[in-house]
């Protein structure tokens, strides 16, 4: 949900000296799913957009989510009077359980390859944003919860010992492909 009206964009995006070949369209291709799972509100006033992840359980990134993710950021770039964007967690305890690991397991290497392709998408977005960016990392965030925070300008997380964060990818024998 975005809570104001904007056109998509067509351009290709810079992302700190690169072009990023992947375009909003790209994304709004793959968008079929009607659930909500990101919900952003901003703020005209302060020219702040807080964006929360609702996908339950966990906010794990599953090819929806990421579509929907990066079409709700570019919307917020393409918005001039938005300046600024904090990323954070609606579900209790998790920020995001990285990658929705049943998008990857058993399924085709094309089916792998859009997926991968849909993760750099987002941290492209994210870390190639003109928007100052924040994650308010309000539960754990492992591997790609934790590239997503990492890929923001900004990281503030609570202070709760049962809340963690790392890359433990690797642990699950998952290593991201080269990009
Ligand atoms: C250079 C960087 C490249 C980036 C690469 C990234 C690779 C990845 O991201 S792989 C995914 C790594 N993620 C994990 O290892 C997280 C594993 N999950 C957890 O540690 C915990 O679930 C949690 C701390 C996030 C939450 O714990 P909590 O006790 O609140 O909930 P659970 O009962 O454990 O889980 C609820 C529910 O959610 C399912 N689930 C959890 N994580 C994932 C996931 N990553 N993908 C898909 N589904 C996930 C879990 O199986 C439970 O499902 P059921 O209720 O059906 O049992």
């Amino acid at each position: 949900m975005y809570a104001r009206s904007g056109l998509l964009s067509q351009r290709s995006c810079s992302s700190h000296g690169r072009e990023c070949a992947t375009p909003v369209l790209a994304a709004q291709r793959r968008n079929n799913s009607t659930a909500t799972k990101i919900a952003v509100e901003f703020d005209q006033s302060t020219g702040v957009a807080v964006m929360r992840l609702q996908g339950p359980p966990v906010n794990s990134l599953s090819l929806d989510f990421l579509t929907e993710l990066c079409i709700n950021v570019e919307k917020l770039e393409m918005d001039k009077n938005c300046r600024g964007l904090i990323l954070t967690s609606s579900q209790p305890k998790v920020f995001s359980a990285g990658l929705d690991i049943m998008e990857i397991y058993g399924k085709s290497p094309e089916r792998c390859g859009e997926f991968w392709r849909a993760v750099q998408e987002m941290w492209l977005k994210l870390y190639g944003s003109s928007m100052v960016t924040i994650a308010a990392i309000n539960g754990s965030s492992p591997a790609g919860g934790c590239l997503m925070s990492m890929t923001c300008d900004y990281r503030i997380m609570a202070d709760n010992p049962r809340y963690s964060i790392g890359l433990n990818e690797t642990q699950l024998g998952i290593v991201a492909p080269f990009w």
